[in-house]
């Protein structure tokens, strides 16, 4: 037994509270400086903020689990509002085989499967959205027109009502949070939101050649069951829109308020991979998760007693000056790997590079078309418990 020393700072803030999920940078500065390790009265929960602490917890998922819930709701204690997910709220041996099944559908061979028509659709898309003017809203027009329109085609879903994977994706990304007032915003539409994906997972809705029927037929070798096969499935459309969109408005963003790496992107497209992955960084879209302690861990000279919620604040983290040199700047020239936007170890996001691909086809159809771009008017953020997110970028562009 590991006798803790002294008690680790506190603080009070609500990281789930409007004035943070508007700006998050000064409690995230507060919390790296307070020290490795910080209690949350708020919520009574702990939180990691600097790089090297958030790294080891992300990477030692024996003593952080993620099987209680990476919510702040404990699943050792409450039922979860939904049937578990089989790979994010599970540890191994039980993630194993549906994490192996997701990572096989959605590797090289999908990759090169939807490489060519995901960049022919996002140069329709722009031709599109240029030829009704030269402004518009970067969100609305590009980072959520395009994943709604090729993603949901890569699984196999029907376009009609695919829209709806927004506001479910919304929620479930503010679910994870505490029950505030932005997930009793999303209870009205819940049990039709949720039949609706159920029904978007079913074998016979799947369109025959798409990443969902591909899931199906690993259950039909046994890879996985088949009541496994539709929770897999719904694991791509609950993870797979939101997530990809905000990481998308996030590179528009920083492209349009960094005139000189717009330049640099236009002169090298083949750093369009590299921008998304610097805004990815930059402004983590996915800013927190939970774990929870499976045993008595210590965190520098402090301990975390077993079963207790911990916030690992991925946002800050990859603005950690500990790791990063000059972290505030969006910077193209930067080698930003290593960050943990998309996490890291067995959880790491295993769509990771359908995400990079869906940015490299749109950014690099963008940067074909498009000398210079900037901001025409104030953005408006889309607050979310989880989620760093835009509800509006207006941008003015001129072509040549
Ligand atoms: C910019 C886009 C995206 C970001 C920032 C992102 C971020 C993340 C992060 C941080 C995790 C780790 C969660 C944890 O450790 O508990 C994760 C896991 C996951 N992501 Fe993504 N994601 C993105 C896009 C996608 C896409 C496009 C898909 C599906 C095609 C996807 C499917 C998943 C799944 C299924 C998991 C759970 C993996 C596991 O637990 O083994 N994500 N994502
Ligand atoms: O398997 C699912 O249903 C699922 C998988 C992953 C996520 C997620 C959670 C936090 C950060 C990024 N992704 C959500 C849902």
């Amino acid at each position: 037994m590991i006798t803790a020393h002294t008690a680790p700072p506190v603080d009070p803030t609500d990281p789930f509270g409007h004035d943070v999920l508007e700006d998050p940078l000064p409690l995230h500065a507060a919390l790296r400086d307070a020290g490795p390790l910080v209690h949350l009265t708020e919520y009574d929960v702990y939180a990691l903020a600097r790089y090297r602490e958030v790294h080891a917890a992300l990477v030692d998922w024996q003593a952080f689990q993620s099987g209680a819930g990476v919510g702040l709701s404990n699943f050792r204690h409450e039922e979860p509002w939904r049937p578990a997910s089989l790979l994010l709220e599970n540890d191994p041996p039980r993630h194993d085989a549906p994490r192996r099944v997701l990572r096989a559908v959605l590797g090289p061979g999908a990759l090169r499967r939807l490489r060519d028509a995901w960049f022919a659709d996002a140069r329709e898309l722009v031709d599109r959205v240029l030829a009704d003017g030269d402004e518009f809203d970067a969100v609305a027009r590009l980072a959520e027109a395009f994943p709604l329109r090729v993603f949901p085609d890569a699984v196999g879903i029907p376009r009609e009502g695919r829209e709806q994977l927004l506001p479910l994706g919304d929620h479930n990304f503010n679910a994870f949070g505490p029950p505030n007032d932005l997930v009793r915003k999303g209870e009205p539409r819940l049990p039709e939101l949720s039949a609706w994906v159920a029904s978007r997972c079913r074998r016979d809705t799947l369109s025959g050649d798409g990443i969902g029927a591909r899931i199906w037929a690993a259950a039909d070798r046994g890879d996985i069951t088949a009541e496994q096969a539709p929770l897999v499935v719904r694991s791509l459309l609950l993870a797979g829109v939101d997530t990809t969109v905000h990481g998308l408005s996030a590179t528009l963003y920083a492209l349009a308020t960094h005139p000189d790496q717009w330049r640099r992107l236009r002169e090298q497209p083949h750093l369009a991979r590299a921008a998304f992955d610097e805004a990815v960084r930059w402004e983590s879209p996915v800013q927190t998760f939970f774990r929870t302690t499976t045993t008595d861990v210590r965190v520098g000279d402090h301990v975390v007693p077993d079963g207790r919620k911990v916030l690992l604040f991925l946002g800050a983290a990859n603005r950690d000056p500990r790791r990063w040199e000059d972290p505030d700047s969006f910077d193209l020239s930067r080698d930003p790997s290593g960050h943990v936007g998309f996490g890291m170890g067995i959880h790491q996001c295993v769509g990771q590079h359908i995400a990079r691909l869906e940015a490299e086809a749109l950014l690099t159809a963008l940067a074909g078309r498009v000398r210079s771009i900037e901001l025409a008017a104030p953005t408006v953020r889309h607050h979310n418990n989880t989620l760093r997110a835009w509800g509006s970028i207006p941008v003015r562009v001129r072509l040549g």
